[in-house]
């Protein structure tokens, strides 16, 4: 038995539905490794069909396309390393998430999933068969136990590979990013490894698929807890690990180690990676986007000019008569730094030919909110009007904060096919700005050093919809919303918890009034980018009408 075993990882990133694309971007992998001497080149979970691929794997005619491609890439790499990928299997009665290994120009063997995440944004119960745990797989010289994804979550499946023979185990992932997730992957995988003796590979998918985006951070760990390689996160990489079988059986040598971001770096880049993807993969190269001269819409500019470059991003300034004077400098200072188009069209004139047109129905009604929605919907359509003449991919602007409670104007400011802080609290908005000033890496296509000026920052929020109007006066400080909808959402929790926190019941009441009331704006709002384990849309699904409340 020859003991040494080369296997190329390739941290890649699928379309969804791309199948020749997908095909053709496993062979370069292939070739990559073939030319390295590889025994056997990995992509990741469901590869070829792009994941998540959700509803479209019970479409027979998607899973017979996926089948017949494999059969060209098992033909296409007849003389050369096994290659392993992830595509449905069509299964007696339902799909299945499987894994296949291409060698000698045949399929040679096809493992399916057993665990099937059906929780947060999964839905695999509802999508694919669960199969029976599966023995380990020859390839080359070493025997593989290949768990998928969610299987290597629990002890049992790859238990039953190992104790049927696996000398090493091999997870193909799909896993989205999440604050913390990494750490939480490696625990785990600790603890497959601790468990079996066997040394393990974990290779995720990179790159944005809607609202998720997978962050890559793929890894090795060797048997007594060392970590041999990590890869970069949210980024592609191709490379290959030697393994070397000794007394206590296989070793991986010690490969490319990446350094592991903080919190703060790897949220900033989903959020980049996230609408670069978006874009890139609904054929937008573009955006436009309404810069008010306030933290939010400065932030995504800076997003924006990071993902696809200052020059694809066209900023708006939309003032009204409630505009002020350092809104307008510090829409300008913004577009300024970050090195952005700035166009101003002023809204005013508009205002009054609404009014004017709407005056014989509203005769001796006070203004309310009526009026200030107008201000919002007519910069609305401004930008979407932008959007149709120019291809530019409208941006929304709503943090967390306020997509949750729906201080946001349908039809308005809510226009926008894709907002890149929908995920992203107030406060956690404020940090971000200070982080991108500070910081800045070679992914970033926007300039280095401050971009979005303190005065952006540290200024009292407001909408200027109506004189001296300040976010604070029709919502707590921003300190205890994002407190108490963290609770509400993130965590759960009651009224009375949070109330026994420290919050005051009757603000709690309010926030988790606007909270549930809020659920058709956000049925109607753009994707964003998820960030933490309860994003708004797959991770938490409530009813719109809907007339519960906590107030036992
Ligand atoms: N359950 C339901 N299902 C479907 N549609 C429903 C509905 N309930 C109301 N509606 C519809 O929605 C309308 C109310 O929503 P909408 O027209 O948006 O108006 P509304 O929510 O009343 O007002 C917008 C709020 O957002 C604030 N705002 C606006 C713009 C920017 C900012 C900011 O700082 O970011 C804040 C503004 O100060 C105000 O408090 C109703 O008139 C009705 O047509
Ligand atoms: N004067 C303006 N010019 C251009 N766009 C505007 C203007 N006012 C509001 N918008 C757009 O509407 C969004 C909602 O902004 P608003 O000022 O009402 O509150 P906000 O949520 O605090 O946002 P921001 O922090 O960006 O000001 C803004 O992010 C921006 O995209
Ligand atoms: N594709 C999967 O099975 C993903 C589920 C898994 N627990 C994760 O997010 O990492």
């Amino acid at each position: 038995m020859p003991d040494a075993f080369r296997l190329t990882l390739a941290q890649l990133d699928p379309r969804v539905g791309d199948l020749d694309g997908n095909a053709a971007r496993a062979l370069a992998a292939w070739e990559e490794g073939k030319a390295a001497g590889a025994d056997l080149v990995a992509l990741p979970e469901m590869f070829l069909a792009g994941y998540q691929p959700q509803d479209l794997v019970l479409k027979p005619a998607f899973v017979k396309a996926c089948a017949a491609r494999l059969e060209k890439l098992a033909e296409a790499t007849k003389d050369g390393p096994a290659l392993a990928l992830g595509a449905p299997f069509a299964g007696l009665e339902r799909p299945e998430n499987a894994y296949w290994i291409l060698q000698g120009g045949e399929i040679r063997a096809r493992v399916s999933k057993h665990h099937l995440p059906n929780y947060g944004v999964f839905d695999e119960k509802r999508l694919y068969h669960s199969a029976d745990p599966s023995g380990p797989i020859q390839i080359g010289p070493a025997r593989l136990g290949i768990p998928i994804c969610e299987d290597a979550w629990f002890p049992d499946v790859a238990e039953t590979a190992a104790e049927s023979g696996a000398e090493i185990l091999f997870v193909p992932n799909g896993s989205p990013y999440e604050r913390g997730k990494h750490d939480m992957r490696v625990n785990l995988m600790v603890a497959r490894v601790v468990e079996t003796g066997l040394p393990l590979v974990y290779l995720n998918r990179t790159g944005g698929q809607d609202d998720q985006v997978f962050d890559g951070g793929s890894f090795a760990l060797n048997v007594h807890g060392g970590l041999a390689a990590q890869l970069p996160f949210f980024e592609e990489r191709i490379v290959h690990l030697d393994f070397e079988r000794g007394n206590e059986g296989w070793r991986c040598a010690p490969g490319p180690l990446a350094p592991v971001p903080d919190t703060a770096e790897l949220d900033y880049k989903a959020m980049v990676v996230g609408t670069r993807d978006y874009l890139a993969k609904t054929g937008f190269r573009k955006v436009v986007l309404g810069l008010s001269g306030g933290v939010d819409s400065a932030l995504v500019a800076a997003i924006a000019a990071d993902a696809v470059g200052p020059e694809n991003v066209r900023c708006v300034m939309l003032p009204s008569r409630y505009t002020s004077g350092h809104s307008l400098e510090d829409a300008a200072g913004v577009a300024k730094a970050l090195g952005t188009r700035l166009d101003t069209v002023p809204i005013a004139p508009g205002v009054e030919t609404m009014t004017q047109t709407l005056a014989p129905l509203f005769d001796g009604m006070a203004a309310d909110v009526t009026e200030e929605n107008l201000q919002s919907r007519l910069r609305g359509l401004i930008l979407m009007a932008l959007s149709n003449k120019f291809g530019e991919l409208l941006l929304t602007t709503g943090n967390k904060s306020e997509v949750a409670v729906g201080y946001a104007t349908l039809y308005g400011d809510m226009n926008g096919g894709w907002n890149p802080i929908k995920d992203l609290y107030k406060m956690r908005v404020f940090a971000a700005c200070r982080w991108r000033n500070a910081e800045h890496r070679d992914w970033m296509k926007g300039p280095a050093g401050v971009v979005i000026p303190p005065r952006v920052i540290d200024k009292p929020p407001s909408a200027e919809l109506r004189e001296d109007q300040k976010d604070e006066d029709s919502l707590p400080p921003y300190e205890v919303l994002d407190d108490i909808l963290e609770g509400l959402v993130e965590g759960d929790l009651s009224v009375s918890d949070l109330v026994a926190k420290g919050h005051e019941r009757a603000v709690v009441e309010r926030v988790e009034h606007l909270l549930y009331l809020a659920e058709y704006k956000r049925f109607q709002s753009a994707p964003g980018p998820k960030l933490g384990p309860k994003a708004f849309w797959l991770d938490r699904r409530y009813p719109i009408a809907m007339s519960w409340r906590d107030r036992d």
